[in-house]
C-alpha cells in the first residue's frame, strides 16, 4: 500500500509527576500492517494508545494519525479510525445486533439511513451474523469481544487500533479475535493490536513494536527482526579455536568456543560465509547449524522479562 503511514510518533512523551510512562517514542505503523505492540504490564502501550487517539495530552512530542496531526485534525482523524481501549457498555438483556443500534443512535457522525445494512455488515464481518439476535448475555467471551470489535467497525475504517483485545479471553476466543484480526488485514485495514502476551499476536503480525519501561525498544517487519536480532550460527569442528578465529574475522559478534566447535551471532552476515571461510582456513566442519530465536527469546533479551505465554 502507498500513502502515508498509518501511525507515526516523532519524541512522543508522556509523564505522570515525574514518572515518564511513555518515554520520547518513535513509533511508524504502515499503512496495511498488523502492528504488535508488545510489552509487559505497565510498559506505556495503554498510554501510547490513548495519546493517539486524542484520550490523553501528551507532554512532548507529535503524532499523525493516517498522515493527520493530531490534536490539532483529530476531528477528521477519528472517524476514519475504530477503537477498542475501553470496550463498549453493552446491555445484557439486549441482543447483538441491538446493541449496535442503540450505539449507531447514539453515533452523530454515522448515517441513520444506511444503519440497517451497516449493522447487517459490521455483524457479518465479525462472524456474529447468525447470533444478532441472542441476548448479549448469552454470549461467550470471544462473541463478546468480536461484538466491541463490530461496534468499532459500523462505519468503514482505515485503522483499527485494538487494546489488549485478547485479554481475559479463553483459547477459542483468542482464536477467534486473532482470525478476526487476519480477516481485517486481508481486507485492507491497518491494525495496531497490544498485548503483553506474545503468543496471542505473534502469529498475525507482519510488524512488531516493543515497550519496555516507557521505551520503544526494538520496531519493524516481524520477519526482519526475527532474522536481524539474534541469529547465532554453530560450527561443529575438531578446531574450535580457529573456527572462532574465522568466525571473529568474519565480524560475528559474542563469538563462544564450545566442547564441539565454536558459535556466534550472524548479524547481517550471510550463513554460508561462514561456511565458505571455515572450508577455506582448512577446517574440517562436521556439523553447521543456524539458530533462529524465538520472538520469546528475543523479547526476554530486550526487556529483561518473560511474556507469560500461557495467558
Ligand atoms: N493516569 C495515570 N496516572 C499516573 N500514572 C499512570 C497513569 N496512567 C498510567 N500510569 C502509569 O504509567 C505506566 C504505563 O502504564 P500503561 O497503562 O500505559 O502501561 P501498559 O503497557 O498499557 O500496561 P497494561 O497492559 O498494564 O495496561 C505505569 O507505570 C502506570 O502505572
Amino acid at each position: 500500500m502507498t500513502g502515508p503511514d498509518a501511525v507515526r510518533t516523532l519524541g512522543l512523551t508522556k509523564r505522570f509527576g515525574s514518572h515518564a510512562a511513555v518515554d520520547g517514542i518513535d513509533l511508524v505503523v504502515p499503512a496495511g500492517a498488523v502492528y504488535g505492540f508488545l510489552g509487559p504490564n505497565g510498559s506505556g502501550k495503554t498510554t501510547t494508545i490513548r495519546m493517539l487517539l486524542g484520550l490523553v495530552v501528551p507532554t512532548h512530542g507529535r503524532i499523525e494519525l493516517l498522515g493527520l496531526p493530531v490534536p490539532a485534525r483529530v476531528v477528521d482523524a477519528l472517524p476514519r479510525v475504530g477503537a477498542l481501549v475501553e470496550g463498549p457498555a453493552f446491555h445484557p438483556y439486549l441482543s447483538g445486533i441491538d446493541n449496535l443500534r442503540r450505539l449507531d443512535a447514539a453515533d452523530r457522525t454515522s448515517d441513520p439511513a444506511t444503519s440497517r445494512r451497516r449493522l447487517g455488515e459490521a455483524l457479518d464481518r465479525v462472524g456474529l451474523g447468525a447470533a444478532a439476535s441472542k441476548r448479549y448475555r448469552a454470549y461467550s467471551l470471544g462473541m463478546r469481544q468480536r461484538l466491541a470489535i463490530a461496534a468499532a467497525l459500523l462505519t468503514p475504517k482505515d485503522l483499527m487500533v485494538l487494546d489488549e483485545p485478547t485479554n481475559g479471553l479463553d483459547p477459542q476466543g483468542t482464536r477467534e479475535v486473532r482470525s478476526l484480526i487476519a480477516s481485517l488485514a486481508d481486507d485492507g485495514t491497518t491494525v495496531l493490536v497490544s498485548s503483553h502476551l506474545l503468543s496471542e499476536v505473534e502469529q498475525v503480525c507482519t510488524h512488531i513494536g516493543v515497550m519496555h519501561a516507557g521505551h520503544l525498544v526494538a520496531q519493524g517487519p516481524a520477519a526482519e527482526i526475527r532474522r536481524q536480532q539474534e541469529a547465532e550460527a554453530r560450527v561443529d569442528t575438531d578446531q574450535p579455536e580457529q573456527a572462532a578465529e574465522v568466525m571473529r574475522e568474519l565480524g560475528l559478534r559474542d563469538v563462544r568456543v564450545t566442547p564441539h566447535g565454536a558459535l556466534g551471532r550472524l548479524g547481517d552476515v550471510a550463513p554460508e560465509k561462514v561456511v565458505t571461510a571455515c572450508v577455506h582456513a582448512g577446517l574440517s566442519v562436521t556439523r553447521f547449524v543456524v539458530d533462529a530465536p524465538t520472538l520469546e527469546d528475543i523479547f526476554v533479551g530486550l526487556t529483561g522479562e518473560g511474556f507469560d505465554v500461557s495467558g
